[in-house]
């Protein structure tokens, strides 16, 4: 059996995530950052911590057979990877910023100007492909403070909660591209034994995630009704209570139409209703 290497980012936004979401596919290793690779016990995997820059080139040229990266720095960087799973965190979009108080609010304005950035080729193409040439400024961090100092008339940066930009008086105008963490493999390893085990355990942390297990009672005479309201993974479980015209329903639902179906359920007759969270779910 084929050892495995992932690589995973070594400290920053993506680096806890990507530790607890392997963790809890029940590897078991050493968070040992210092050493830049660490052996999984249970699993012919080794995880190597690296800058997330490198993370794309490495998968490619299969130094590295997976990795754990921003979708972002996938389309940066060009690299030919194969997308295995995206993964619900390191969620953010590449947007074009200006000062508050600039008269630049649409992307033909940007004609003539100057614009930083940490992401020059995805800001090339979209300018190309908008018809607008602009001079690029490639920094490699702390883009938000260019405008106020002066260095550029725009940004192009990551932003999640927009406090960043807030905080050095910026306005975000275009949104060009929506970005996650996203596990990835080097082409042709897709089908790869390992490779599909590990794709299958993230899968099921996922799916448990986006989940909850619900246990209710209802009375016999309202059972149809609130069964109509839960599908289950296949189909809810009853089971019977001691009081006789009595039944618990155990099942799952999706964390997204969560309330409105606790609400439909209570109409329904449901009551003493218990809501808990799943830790995987394995089809
Ligand atoms: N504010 C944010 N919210 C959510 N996701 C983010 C945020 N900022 C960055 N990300 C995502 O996390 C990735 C890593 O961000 P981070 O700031 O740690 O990168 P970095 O400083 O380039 O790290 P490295 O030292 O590994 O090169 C980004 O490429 C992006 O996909
Ligand atoms: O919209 P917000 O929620 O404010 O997030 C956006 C900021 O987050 C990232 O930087 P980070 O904080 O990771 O620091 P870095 O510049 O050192 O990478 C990114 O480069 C932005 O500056
Ligand atoms: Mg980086």
């Amino acid at each position: 059996m084929k050892t495995l290497k992932i690589a995973i980012q070594k400290s920053g936004r993506l680096n806890e995530k990507s530790v607890e979401i392997l963790k809890n596919c029940g590897l078991s290793f050493e968070n040992y950052k210092s050493s830049l690779i660490s052996t999984v016990t249970n699993f012919p995997l080794e995880i190597l911590f690296l800058r997330d820059d490198d993370i794309p080139e490495y998968v490619q040229d299969g130094i590295a057979d997976l990795g754990i990266v921003g979708e972002n720095v996938i389309v940066e960087t060009g690299a030919d990877v194969s997308y295995l799973q995206k993964l619900g965190f390191g969620k953010c979009s590449l947007k074009i910023a200006v000062k508050n108080d600039s008269d630049i609010n649409s992307v033909a304005q940007l004609d003539g100007k100057v614009i930083a950035t940490s992401y020059p080729v995805i800001l090339e193409k979209f300018l190309k492909a908008n018809q607008v040439e602009a001079q690029i400024r490639n920094i490699s961090g702390s883009v938000e403070i260019g405008p106020g100092l002066g260095l550029s008339d725009a940004i192009f940066d990551i932003v999640s909660t927009g406090g960043t930009l807030k905080n050095n008086g910026l306005r975000p105008f275009t949104s060009v591209m929506d970005s996650q963490a996203a596990l990835v493999c080097t082409p042709g390893l897709e089908f790869n034994t390992e490779v599909l085990e590990l794709v299958q355990r993230i899968q099921s942390v996922l799916r448990a995630r986006t989940t909850k297990y619900v246990v209710l009672n209802v009375e016999k005479k309202n059972l149809k009704a609130v069964v109509e309201l839960l599908p289950g993974v296949k189909s809810p479980t009853v089971v019977p209570l001691f009081e006789e015209d009595w039944v618990a329903v155990h099942s799952v639902i999706d964390e997204q139409d969560f309330w409105v179906k606790i609400n439909s359920l209570k109409a329904a007759g449901a009551q003493g209703i218990v809501v808990m969270p799943i830790e995987k779910i394995i089809t």
